[in-house]
């Protein structure tokens, strides 16, 4: 595992994505992309830049509010609200001495209390903070999250054709999405490797795609080859990943890379991750043109839901003591990190 802890910073690693060009050519550079690191940068993605500097103006905001204002908007049991500095230790590479630098909020597709999706899990209304203590924060993000959303659906589209599907294939499965906004604030305490200090330890993500905006500054790194390879800002583009959902829907072909932050000396972050999963009950079994008798499934079905709570139960430790008694997320197989990383 030494070699893990080598640096390298070259020119973007990853291909650029533009989404103004015709869908055919987006999505031959969406496959090459998917099927090595499943990072990507992506240009003239329809996002106007005023509501990504909006909600990042807002998330400062936020976390600027003293701990007992926030702690009002803590995690509430749809895993909607804020979570703490040192709540997560995401690294599954066993490097992490020191849970995550970071503390964020998770805003979901608001969901009212007592309609039928409240009956699922993690499903519900989000935990705002009041209006008065950050006057604009709830239009902002609400904001962004419904263009996140559209960014979501343009992106799924590209995807699907790059896996030799019908461009509109995961329409059906992102009616009821799971989307989840996620303000980060990285603190200024210099990420230290070799001590197991890390802004987010090393990990995958979850779903089937996240979409990143970050500050001007650095930190967030993909292993590529055994290296550590740095993903800077790029103006005007966000960064693209691939989830776990997603490698395994497509039976192992397209990657979810590991990736994690480093933050610098003297240096807070912000960034501002969007997770989005196919809805609850979509059943996660390999798709069509993953899957034959030469190539047979890798895992066996699983559902959008029951996959997104199993993997926060081994990451959250707010989410895991919230849950005890309550929900019974179902384990899934548990050889995904292996055939990730
Ligand atoms: O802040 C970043 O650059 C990355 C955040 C991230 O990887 C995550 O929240 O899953
Ligand atoms: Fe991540």
């Amino acid at each position: 595992m030494a070699v893990l802890t080598t640096f390298e910073q070259a020119e973007p690693p990853v291909p650029v994505v533009d989404m103004a060009v015709d869908e055919e050519a987006a999505a031959r550079t969406v496959r090459e992309a998917c099927e090595t690191t499943g990072f990507f940068y992506v240009t003239n993605h329809g996002i106007p830049e005023d509501l990504i500097t909006k909600q990042f103006a807002k998330a400062k905001e936020f976390f600027d509010l003293p701990i007992q204002e926030k702690q009002k908007s803590k995690v509430n049991k749809y895993y909607h609200g804020w979570t703490p500095m040192n709540d997560e230790k995401l690294s599954v590479l066993g490097d992490q001495k020191v849970a995550d630098t970071k503390e964020g909020m998770y805003i979901a597709r608001e969901v009212a209390e007592g309609s039928e999706e409240n009956k699922l899990p993690l499903h519900g209304p989000n935990n705002w903070p009041a209006e008065s203590s950050v006057p604009g924060f709830r239009k902002a993000m609400e904001a962004y999250h419904k263009a996140c959303i559209g960014c979501t659906m343009r992106i799924n589209r590209l995807i699907a054709l790059a896996l030799d599907l019908p461009a509109t294939y995961f329409d059906k499965d992102f009616v009821k999405l799971m989307a989840l906004l996620r303000p980060l604030h990285y603190a200024c305490v210099a990420s230290s490797p070799d001590e197991g200090i890390f802004g987010a330890g090393a990990h995958t993500d979850y779903g089937m795609l996240t979409i990143l905006a970050t500050d001007n500054n650095p930190g967030l790194q993909v292993l590529m080859d055994g290296k550590w390879v740095s993903i800077p800002p790029k103006q005007g583009h966000l960064i693209i990943n691939l989830g776990d959902m997603l490698h395994r829907w497509s039976n192992g072909r397209f990657q979810s890379g590991l990736h994690r932050v480093v933050t610098l000396p003297g240096q807070e972050r912000y960034s501002t991750a969007f997770f989005a999963e196919p809805s609850f009950k979509t059943v996660i079994a390999p798709l069509p043109t993953c899957v034959s008798e030469e190539n047979p499934a890798k895992w066996p079905p699983t559902t959008s839901g029951e996959y997104l709570m199993s993997k926060y139960n081994a990451t959250h430790s707010t989410y895991k003591s919230r849950q005890e008694g309550a929900v019974q997320a179902t384990p899934s197989a548990p050889s995904e990190i292996s055939v990730t990383a």
